[in-house]
């Protein structure tokens, strides 16, 4: 179905003071065509390049709209027993942490894709028979380490070999209460990131962030009841034990997509470009295989996409 399949939105963030200042005019390069969804990227005044894209937006489109066109139909998969992937790619400051890490605290209407899709799932859920958890982990140079644990670095990614299933042994997994506590909870990630990066004296924007939100739901199924359950996702049965459906969503904060000039680069800057060059390849590669319904996706090549494994909408 639709919801299966990769679907790529372009937001295109409002002007920065800098921008305004040197009265940069974003016009003279790209063109949007929201009633068609292109974008037209012009070279010079003869030719210009077109992309499709699922949806567009510009730059007065609010977070909550954001959230509802891209976010919340994953997010309502999810709520169904299904795996899901919610990611933001691009150059440093095209507004990545903004569209997905936003906290809101001044203003809930900034609100970023994290704070809304737990906001969602808390309020579609009974905390009674369900549960949500977070784990919440930064990638640099091919190393997984947990924002909500600094102290636990070089985490293994360790995959099932009868379900797929794809865990972090080690990895904190903190139970979520309610909004407040996601809040905390993401503003103790961000405080971590940004301490683990100035120690290894690097910017944010060279590391992916990346925030599991696991899901399990009971649900009470009455005989005369059918209802349609992902086919391997794992449940209890049979009698009148509840049937548990467990699914996770992920929402990553990639890296800075520019490519890095190896030859003006040194030392750690050439090793961050190799490592972030191969995650962002590896991902574009599965993402295609994705996209062409491949039956093989190659997801060995990186840390990033053995991460995202099983998390592709792969259990649908
Ligand atoms: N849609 C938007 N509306 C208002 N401000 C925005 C928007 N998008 C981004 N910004 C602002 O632009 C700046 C850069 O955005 P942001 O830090 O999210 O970029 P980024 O792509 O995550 O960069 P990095 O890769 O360095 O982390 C921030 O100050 C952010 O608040």
């Amino acid at each position: 179905s639709d919801l299966c399949r990769v679907r790529v939105a372009l937001r295109i963030r409002p002007k920065n003071t800098d921008e305004l200042a040197q009265g940069a005019d974003f016009d003279t390069c790209v063109e949007l065509q929201p009633e068609c969804k292109k974008l037209k990227l012009k070279k010079n005044n003869w030719a210009s390049e077109s992309y499709q894209f699922d949806e567009i937006f510009g730059e007065n489109s609010s977070q909550k709209r954001i959230y509802e066109v891209v976010a919340k139909p994953v997010v309502e998969s999810v709520l169904e027993g299904y795996n899901g992937t919610v990611m933001a790619y691009g150059q440093t400051g095209t507004g990545k942490t903004y569209t997905v890490g936003q906290l809101g605290k001044e203003d809930p209407s900034e609100r970023g894709i994290m704070v809304r899709a737990l906001e969602h799932i808390l309020s579609s859920m009974s905390l009674e028979t369900d549960s949500v958890a977070v784990s919440y982990l930064q990638l640099y140079l091919e190393s997984v380490q947990d924002l909500l644990a600094p102290e636990k670095t070089n985490i293994p990614i360790v995959e099932d070999p009868k379900t797929g299933e794809v865990s972090l042994p080690g990895a904190a997994i903190v139970e979520i209460k309610d909004l407040e506590h996601v809040c905390q909870l993401l503003q103790i990630g961000e405080t971590n990131r940004h301490a683990a990066n100035t120690k290894m004296n690097t910017e944010s924007s060279r590391s992916h962030a990346i925030l599991i939100i696991h899901l399990q739901r009971s649900l009470k199924i009455k005989e005369e009841t059918t209802v349609s359950i992902p086919s391997d996702t794992e449940h209890t049965l049979p009698g009148d034990l509840p049937l548990v459906l467990k699914s996770k969503l992920l929402i990553v904060d990639l890296a800075g997509s520019e490519r890095i000039d190896k030859s003006g680069s040194e030392g750690h800057m050439i090793e961050e470009a190799k490592f972030i060059n191969l995650s962002l390849s590896s991902l574009g590669k599965c993402i295609n295989a994705l996209a062409e319904n491949s039956s093989h996706i190659p997801t060995r090549d990186s840390k990033l996409t053995r991460m995202l494994r099983d998390s592709f909408g792969g259990n649908c």
